[in-house]
C-alpha cells in the first residue's frame, strides 16, 4: 500500500514545447513512484504563446488523460485553444492577454493557500514578470528557461531572492546536477576561482559529428530535429545559449555582470542572422553558406593532431565563451555526441577539478531535470494537519 500523500505540489506550466510536454508526461508516468514517496504533482494550468488552460483551483487539476491528449495535441502543431470542445466544466481556456492575468492570479490564490510551482519551459523573456510577480506571491519558481535568470541583474536578484524557493538546474547541463554542485560547494565556504566546460549539447554534437566528414548544415538540422537546439538553431551558432549559461554560472559565483560583458564568438555572420532572415530561410538557404568555411576549419586543427570544441570559461572576473582547437585527447576533445563536461576548479578542488559529464541536452533528459527540481521542493508543501 502507497503511505499517505505528504505533499501535493500545484503546479502551473509555462511552455509545452519540446521540454514542457516531455515534462507533462514525465509528471503522468511517474505518478506510481511519487505516489510511493508520499508526493503528489497536481498540474493545475498549462500555457503556450497564446493561451491557458487552467483548472478549478478547488479541484484536482487537469487529469492525466487530458494531459496526454493536450500533449498530442501540441505535438500535432495545434494551439492549447483547439482543446476548447475537449474541456470538461473543471477547467477553462483563457487568451491572451488575459491568460497572463489568470496565470498572476492563480499564483496570488495559491500562493496564500495551498503554494504554487510555477515552471517556465518557455524560451522567451515574455515570462520575466509573471515570475517576478509569483515570487512576491510567496510562489516557487523552477526554471527550464535561462532567459528570465539572465535578463537584467536586478531581474536574476529578484527571482533568487529566496533561493529555497527556486529551481533552475536544467538551464546550465539539462539534467547534470551543475547548479547544485556549485551551490553546495559555495555554500560549504570553499571558493570556486574557475569554471571550465564544453556546455552546449547542440555545439558539441555538431562539432563531434563534423570529426567524422559530416557536413554541418546537415549536422545543424539533425541536432534541431533530436530536440538539442534552441528553437531558433542561431541561438546555438551565435553562442548567445552558452553565454546565457555562463552568465548564470558567473552571476552564481557573485559577479554583478550582464550578457554585455562576456566575450561570445559566433559561428555565423550578421547576414545570416535573425534581423536578415528567418528561421526557415536560414534552415533552407543560410546554413549551406557556412559548410566550406567550418569544414576548412575542421580540416585545419585536424591536420594538428586536434579538434574544435566551444569552450565556456568563467573566472575571476570575466567570462569568455567560443570555438577553440584543443587536442583531440583532451578532457574537452575527448566528448562525443550532445554530452557536455563542467570542471570547477576551488580550493578544494584545486589541482584535480570536479568534473560532471553526460548528456547535456535533450528533451527527455531535461523535462527529467526539471522534475526532478519540481520533486526537489516537496518540504515546502508539507502537508501540516
Ligand atoms: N532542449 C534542450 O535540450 C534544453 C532546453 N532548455 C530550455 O528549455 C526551454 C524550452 O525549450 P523547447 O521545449 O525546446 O522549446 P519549444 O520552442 O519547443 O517550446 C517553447 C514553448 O514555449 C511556449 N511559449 C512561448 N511564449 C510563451 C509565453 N509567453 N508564455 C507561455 N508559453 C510560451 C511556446 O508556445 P507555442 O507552442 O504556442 O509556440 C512553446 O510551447 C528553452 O528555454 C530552452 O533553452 C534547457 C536545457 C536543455
Ligand atoms: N540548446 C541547448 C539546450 C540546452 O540548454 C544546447 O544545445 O545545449
Amino acid at each position: 500500500m502507497a503511505p499517505p500523500v505528504r505533499s501535493v505540489l500545484p503546479v502551473v506550466l509555462l511552455g509545452c514545447g519540446g521540454v514542457g510536454r516531455h515534462l507533462l508526461r514525465h509528471i503522468v508516468s511517474c505518478r506510481p513512484l511519487h505516489a510511493n514517496q508520499g508526493v503528489a504533482i497536481r498540474v493545475v494550468g498549462v500555457a503556450d504563446s497564446s493561451s491557458l488552460l487552467v483548472a478549478d483551483l478547488h479541484s484536482n487539476g487537469l487529469d492525466d488523460a487530458l494531459l496526454t491528449d493536450l500533449c498530442a495535441a501540441k505535438s500535432a502543431g495545434s494551439p492549447l485553444s483547439s482543446l476548447l470542445s475537449r474541456v470538461s466544466g473543471q477547467c477553462q481556456i483563457f487568451n491572451n492577454p488575459e491568460a497572463r492575468t489568470k496565470v498572476i492570479d492563480t499564483a496570488s490564490v495559491l500562493g496564500k493557500t495551498t503554494g504554487l510551482v510555477l515552471v517556465d519551459c518557455s524560451a522567451t523573456y515574455d515570462t520575466v514578470g509573471m515570475l517576478k510577480d509569483a515570487v512576491d506571491c510567496g510562489c516557487c519558481v523552477v526554471l527550464a528557461n535561462k532567459k528570465p535568470l539572465t535578463c537584467t541583474y536586478e531581474d536574476f536578484e529578484k527571482l533568487v531572492s529566496n533561493f529555497r524557493r527556486i529551481r533552475f538546474e536544467s538551464t546550465v547541463g539539462a539534467g547534470l546536477p551543475v547548479i547544485a554542485s556549485v551551490s553546495r560547494i559555495l555554500s560549504s565556504g570553499d571558493p570556486i576561482s574557475r569554471i571550465v566546460g564544453s556546455l552546449s549539447g547542440t555545439l558539441g554534437y555538431v562539432m563531434s559529428e563534423l570529426e567524422d566528414g559530416k557536413r554541418f548544415s546537415e549536422v545543424v538540422k539533425a541536432a534541431k530535429s533530436l530536440g538539442y537546439t534552441e528553437p531558433d538553431p542561431r541561438d546555438d551558432l551565435s553562442g548567445m545559449d552558452v553565454a546565457r549559461k555562463a552568465l548564470i554560472l558567473a552571476r552564481l559565483l557573485g559577479q554583478q555582470i550582464s550578457m554585455e560583458d562576456i566575450n561570445v564568438e559566433s559561428l555565423y555572420p550578421r547576414e545570416l542572422g535573425p534581423d536578415a532572415m528567418s528561421t526557415k530561410d536560414f534552415l533552407e538557404s543560410g546554413l549551406v553558406q557556412l559548410d566550406k568555411s567550418i569544414e576548412e576549419r575542421v580540416k585545419a586543427a585536424s591536420l594538428k593532431g586536434n579538434v574544435l570544441r566551444y569552450v565556456c570559461k568563467i573566472e575571476g572576473k570575466g567570462c569568455q565563451v567560443g570555438l577553440q582547437e584543443l587536442p583531440k585527447n583532451s578532457a574537452l576533445g575527448r566528448l562525443r555526441g550532445s554530452d557536455n563536461v563542467v570542471e570547477i576548479y576551488s580550493r578544494c578542488y584545486e589541482s584535480a577539478p570536479l568534473v560532471i559529464q553526460g548528456a547535456g541536452a535533450g528533451n527527455d533528459t531535461t523535462a527529467a531535470g526539471v522534475l526532478a527540481d519540481i520533486v526537489d521542493l516537496q518540504d515546502l508543501f508539507h502537508k501540516t494537519d
